[in-house]
């Protein structure tokens, strides 16, 4: 058998090295006639999944995206040809959380603000919004959620109207998949009079897909506003964000706030569990053997805990000024998008971190740090 996967996938050999043989492609450049004699393709968001790729690779028997967002898969094509697919729902939702929370208290940080006692708008409460939720309630914090088509699925949980959102929100972040049709579609969903509506000292954090934000009309808007700050990592026109933007966002980073190793290790994970119930075989395989050590994995806490101790805390899995910095010095070369893409294997989830503590009894921020996920 086959099996064609994207060289950015991890655990691929681990997980499907005893089903067929692999070959490693690069996404983004990948070609009809290199897919033409696969049985097997595994891929990742950069490839575009269609006809034109698949029309001659008639012995295909299983396409798998180890992503969240499917907007690159023609899934009614596949499902034409009779070829199952899977995405993997949920796979790097806890990152994309993670990574919210995480760039909320660094930007508190650098504008000498505290995040404790601000409102946060969460828009798509889907697995990613939710999982950011869930942090910053974790942490206290008061969480409005917008999602009419969850609202109208009869979802209990309690909504806002976006226009609501953005009038009672200091935080907005965004995480809702791209759509350009129907009454909820998302595509420029933040227009230019959206972004005019945002109030003073608005953070607007965009961490699903990049045209959900008219990225020209924020050009302008943040040129005007520079009170609203931004935490950029997907992008209108990837791999090519215009350059004015980056400049123009606090925080700026090549759409890999999903790019934890436990999110990556979930989503081929997923994958191989499809594939073989496709087959008809049995998943022997663990998800817990692919991860490797990680070198805190146990904190030892007594005092009681600031918010600049937090922050200390969660650069321990994630230094977002790290991945910024590394970020604006390789956007505007050729490839370096994709590069520091292709590179990024160190994230770790809050969970890779047990706290221990001397103390007799368990300290209080313990409690608030397990639900925010730490061990
Ligand atoms: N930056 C990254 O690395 C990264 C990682 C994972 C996912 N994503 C993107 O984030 C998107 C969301 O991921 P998810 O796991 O939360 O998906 P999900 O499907 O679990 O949730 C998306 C939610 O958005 C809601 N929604 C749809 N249209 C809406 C609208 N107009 N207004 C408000 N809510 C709306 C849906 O009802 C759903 O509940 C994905 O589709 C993907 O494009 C990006
Ligand atoms: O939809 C998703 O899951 C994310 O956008 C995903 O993390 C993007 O990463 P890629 O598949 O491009 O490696």
């Amino acid at each position: 058998m086959k099996i064609i996967a994207d060289e950015n996938m991890p655990y691929v050999d681990a997980l499907f090295g005893d089903l067929g043989e692999i070959e490693y492609v690069n996404g983004r450049n990948l070609t009809a006639e290199q897919v033409c004699d696969a049985d097997v393709l595994l891929v990742r968001s950069v490839t575009k999944v269609n006809a034109a790729l698949l029309d001659n690779a008639q012995k295909l028997k299983f396409v798998g995206s180890a992503t969240i967002g499917t907007d690159h898969v023609a899934v009614d094509y596949l499902a034409e040809r009779k070829i199952p697919f899977t995405n993997a729902p949920g796979c790097n939702a806890t990152a994309v959380g993670e990574y919210a929370f995480i760039a909320m208290l660094e930007l508190a940080q650098r504008f000498g603000d505290t995040l404790q006692g601000k409102v946060v708008g969460i828009v798509g409460a889907g697995n990613t919004g939710s999982a950011a939720a869930k942090c910053l309630e974790a942490y206290g914090l008061k969480v409005l959620l917008c999602d009419p088509v969850k609202e109208e699925q009869g979802d209990s949980r309690e909504f806002v109207s976006l226009d609501s959102l953005i009038a009672q929100a200091d935080i907005i972040s965004l995480h809702v998949p791209i759509t350009k049709v129907g009454e909820h579609k998302t595509w420029y969903l933040f227009d230019e009079a959206r972004l005019n509506q945002l109030r003073p000292n608005t953070w607007l954090l965009n961490c699903c897909r990049g045209e959900v934000i008219d990225n020209r009309a924020l050009i302008s808007f943040k040129q005007q506003r520079d009170d609203v700050k931004l935490v950029l990592d997907v992008w209108e026109g990837e791999p090519n964000p215009m350059a004015e933007l980056v400049a123009l966002a606090e925080f700026a980073t090549p759409h890999i706030a999903g790019y934890s190793l436990e999110g990556k290790a979930r989503g081929t994970f997923m994958l191989y569990q499809k594939l073989c119930e496709v087959l008809g075989l049995e998943a022997n395989k663990s998800l817990t053997i692919l991860l490797p050590p990680f070198q805190f994995s146990q904190v030892y806490r007594q005092d009681e805990l600031s918010e600049g101790q937090l922050l200390s805390l969660s650069r321990l899995v994630y230094d977002l000024r790290d991945d910024d910095r590394k970020f604006r010095d390789c956007f505007a070369t050729a490839a370096g998008f994709d590069q520091m893409r292709k590179n990024h294997t160190y994230r770790r989830e809050y969970s890779a971190i047990t706290l221990k503590s001397e103390a007799p009894v368990i300290p209080l921020d313990h409690l608030m740090l397990r639900t925010l996920g730490f061990n």
